[in-house]
This record gives structure tokens, C-alpha cells and sequence, in this order.
């Protein structure tokens, strides 16, 4: 990645860029061999943050261990080596650029999709498989709790669009390189470079887990952005579009950035959990009470991605889906 093309890579608007500073302790924890609680912990979790973060999991740490050198493996490559790859329209491997609508950060990835999650070392394909078939499942097993938080049947509603053998899951590989060479500001402070700009996922839940490097921020309801302090054995997920669009807008999908740390890589691997292209989407029959009325026009996931891919990495998309009452 040619670093001196990132010069002006933007500085977050608000002051709270340094991402070792100003962690939050409220991040809500799950500890999943705890499930009587753990149903009631998530719903509240995604209504007030739409983020947690989940212990006891039962995905192998070994597994995590193996796929992290592996990546390491392949970001170490020479860029030559790497730009041979291919670049990301949408999938492959990319640096600089996010999406194909003039996004940058300080960041190289490989996004991946499909069964078999090409790339150019056959295990590296194995063990995201491997990676993402647990990880899978693990989203199963929360969005379980979640309908039996929300006190709604099937509790395999939100599951079963991940279990569904057309589910529509992309994988990402991020690598943060340190930001050795900060931009000063106007009063000669030194400040962070954004590694991913503010956005929300598009998808049902995301689930990420990244090394002992900070630098992932969230934006609570009151427009404040945080630090989320890393935890390298726990896996955290986002509430995405698709989720707050399901439940009426109880859940909220959560807008997160990530900021560069000045010393340290910051290498995270993310699951987005999809449905099936041709889903529809609205909120659920069972959760709606007598005479609510449902926020969005319905659309198929589909749809939602089309318009996804045609827009800033920033924009609020799902605002282009409110009913007209609700703008
Ligand atoms: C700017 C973009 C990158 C993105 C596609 C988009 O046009 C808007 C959404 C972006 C996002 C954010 C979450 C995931 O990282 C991602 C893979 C996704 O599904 O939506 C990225 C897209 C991308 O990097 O291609
Ligand atoms: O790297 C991370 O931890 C988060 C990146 C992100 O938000 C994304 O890939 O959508
Ligand atoms: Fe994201």
C-alpha cells in the first residue's frame, strides 16, 4: 500500500481520535454459558448500543490463532505480490480504497465470499471455512436469544436466515498498519489518521474479533464515539441495517469507525451475516404489537445491497427506506 498517497486521510470530526484513550467500560458482556440471562442482557444491549461483546463462546482458539498468522502471512507479502491478487470489485484484496464510491482509510484488506473463500493459499481458504462455518453457527445461537429475549416464536426467525444454505455471508480480513507519521492539526497536536470511516453494516449481525490493538470506536445514541477496548479471546458483534429494520427499529444498528493506533498493527476478522439475496425484509409479524405501524417499506436484501453499493460508506441508507411518514 503506498502510504504517502495517505497523506490526507481524514481526521475524525470529533476531538476523540486517539484510540488509546477514553475507553469505555460499559461495553455490555455476554457470557453465553450463562443463556437464562444472556437473552435479556442481548435485547437490552442491541436497544441501547446495538453492540456487545460475548465470552465463553465456544469458538476454538486455536482455529482464531491459526487463521490470524495466516493473515499476518499474507499481509506481509510484498504490495506486488498482493496487487496480483484481485482487487475488490466488490470482493479480493484492496488498500486505501473501501467500496467503489471514493472511501479511503488507513487500512489493506481481503474480502472474501462464497463456500470455498478463494484466495491465493489453500489454507488460508481452509481455515476461513473452517473460521466462518463456527463463527456461523455462534450467530445462530444469538440471534436464538435474541427471539427469546424478544419473546417471539419460531425462535429460529432471525436464525434461520443465516442457516439457509443461500444465506449471503462475506468474510473480512483487516490489517491497520501503525500510523508511524501522524497528521498535526492546527494547534501542532498529532492526530490519529481513520483506518475505516463511521458507518453502519448493512447485514443482519456482524461478529469480529481482532488482536490486542485498539483503535474500534462505536457512537452511542447520544452522538458520543467511544473506545472499545480489545479483547483479543472475545468476539464482539454489531447489531447491522438488517436487524433494526426486523424489530421496528427496537434494535438500533450501531455506527462504528476504526482510528489507527500510532505504534501498533491492528489485524480483525469479520463474519457479516446475511440472508438470502431474494429475503424479504420488514418487521417481524410476531413482534409487532395491536396497531403498530411498521417504519420502512419493505425490500428484499437484494435491493438493500444494490443501493448499498452505490453509496458512501457514511450515508444513513436505511433513511432511504422510511416510509414517508416516518421522514
Ligand atoms: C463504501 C462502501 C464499502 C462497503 C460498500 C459501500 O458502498 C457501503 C457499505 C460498505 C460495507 C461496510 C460493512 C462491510 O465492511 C462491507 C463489506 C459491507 O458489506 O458494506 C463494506 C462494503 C465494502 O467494503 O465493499
Ligand atoms: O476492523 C474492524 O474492527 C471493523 C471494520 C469494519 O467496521 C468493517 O469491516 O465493516
Ligand atoms: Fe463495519
Amino acid at each position: 500500500m503506498v502510504m504517502s498517497e495517505l497523506k490526507n486521510i481524514s481526521l475524525a470530526k470529533s476531538c476523540n481520535t486517539n484510540s488509546d484513550k477514553n475507553h469505555f467500560t460499559g461495553i455490555p458482556v455476554i457470557d453465553l454459558l450463562r443463556p437464562w440471562d444472556a437473552k435479556n442482557l442481548i435485547v437490552k444491549a442491541c436497544q441501547d448500543y446495538g453492540f456487545f461483546k460475548v465470552i465463553n463462546h465456544g469458538v476454538s482458539p486455536w482455529l482464531v490463532a491459526e487463521l490470524e498468522n495466516e493473515a499476518i502471512g499474507f499481509f506481509n507479502m510484498s504490495p506486488s505480490e498482493k496487487n496480483k491478487y484481485c482487487p475488490p470489485n466488490p470482493l479480493g484484496y484492496g488498500s486505501n480504497k473501501i467500496g467503489p464510491n471514493g472511501d479511503i482509510g488507513w487500512i489493506e484488506y481481503l474480502l472474501l465470499a462464497s463456500n470455498n473463500f478463494p484466495t491465493n493459499s489453500k489454507t488460508l481458504s481452509l481455515l476461513v471455512k473452517n473460521y466462518v462455518e463456527e463463527v456461523r453457527k455462534l450467530g445462530c445461537e444469538i440471534l436464538e436469544l435474541m427471539a427469546d429475549g424478544l419473546k417471539i416464536e419460531p425462535r429460529s426467525v432471525l436464525s434461520r436466515m443465516l442457516s439457509d444454505e443461500k444465506a449471503d455471508t462475506v468474510f473480512r480480513l483487516n490489517h491497520y498498519p501503525p500510523d508511524l507519521d501522524p497528521i498535526l492539526d492546527s494547534e501542532g497536536r498529532g492526530r490519529n489518521r481513520i483506518g475505516f470511516g463511521e458507518h453502519t453494516d448493512p447485514h443482519l449481525i456482524s461478529i469480529a474479533r481482532s488482536n490486542t490493538t485498539s483503535g474500534f470506536q462505536i457512537c452511542l445514541a447520544d452522538g458520543t464515539w467511544v473506545a472499545v477496548p480489545p479483547d483479543e479471546s472475545s468476539f464482539f458483534v454489531n447489531v447491522d441495517d438488517l436487524l433494526q429494520v426486523l424489530t421496528n427499529g427496537r434494535f438500533r444498528s450501531v455506527k462504528h469507525r476504526v482510528v489507527a493506533n500510532r505504534l501498533k498493527s491492528r489485524v480483525s476478522m469479520i463474519y457479516f451475516g446475511g440472508p438470502p439475496l431474494m429475503e424479504k425484509i420488514s418487521p417481524l409479524d410476531s413482534l409487532m404489537e395491536h396497531g403498530e405501524e411498521s417504519l420502512y417499506n419493505e425490500f428484499t436484501w437484494f435491493e438493500y445491497k444494490s443501493c448499498m453499493y452505490k453509496s458512501r460508506l457514511s450515508q444513513d441508507r436505511l433513511s432511504l427506506f422510511l416510509k414517508p411518514s416516518q421522514t
